[in-house]
């Protein structure tokens, strides 16, 4: 899944909808659009909640490579979400590339780093957390959602976050 900015949260009580649709379809490869809106039961009020990307690969068989069947774009914005898929799907491949190449050379780019007054070790700022995967943390084919991964790993992320926060405050 490409990067997801929430713009809006969603409150308790609040109906979330949300719409997924297929882009294009590659070679093993396909894009599905996501987008999440909100409303509200007592206004009918609706807003935009997020929109994402999710690749999705159809994995190799012992014949080789899955070709997918293709899926046709009739309306305009059909059209131009199909010429867009292409483009995304080459900036991802590129980052993919860069990311591989940044990590194998990152021990040669290691520099002195400098000394801050009341600065924290970055080892300090270090949280672990053990979860065990229940049957509703999983979908129908018993991986456990990514969204339950990203919840756990934002709840971490906040704690190990609270050290550089709480000499901010100080
Ligand atoms: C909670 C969750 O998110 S569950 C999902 C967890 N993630 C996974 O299981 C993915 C693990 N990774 C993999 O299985 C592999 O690395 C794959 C499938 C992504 C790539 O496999 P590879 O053996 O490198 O195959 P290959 O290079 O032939 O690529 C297969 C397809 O993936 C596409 N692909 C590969 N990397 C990326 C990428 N970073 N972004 C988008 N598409 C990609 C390729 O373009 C190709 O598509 P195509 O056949 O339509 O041209």
């Amino acid at each position: 899944v490409d990067d997801i900015h929430f713009e809006l949260t969603i409150g308790v009580g609040k109906v979330v909808n949300i719409k997924a649709k297929v882009n294009r379809a590659f070679t093993s490869s396909m894009e599905v659009g996501i987008s999440v809106t909100c409303e509200d039961l007592y206004t009918g009020r609706q807003w935009k909640v997020c929109h994402a990307f999710a690749t999705f690969v159809a994995r190799r068989t012992e014949t080789g490579k899955v070709q997918l069947k293709q899926v046709i774009p009739r309306t305009h914005m059909e059209q131009i979400e199909y010429s867009l898929a292409a483009e995304r799907r080459r900036m991802r491949l590129i980052h993919a590339e860069i990311m591989t190449d940044l990590l194998s050379s990152s021990t040669a780019q290691l520099g002195e780093c400098q000394e801050y007054e009341g600065a924290v070790p970055a080892e300090r700022t270090r949280v672990e957390s053990v979860e065990l995967v229940l049957p509703p943390h999983a979908n129908h084919q018993v991986s456990t959602f990514g969204g339950q991964i990203m919840a756990w790993m934002e709840n971490v992320a906040t704690i190990a976050a609270r050290y550089p926060l709480s000499a901010c405050i100080c």
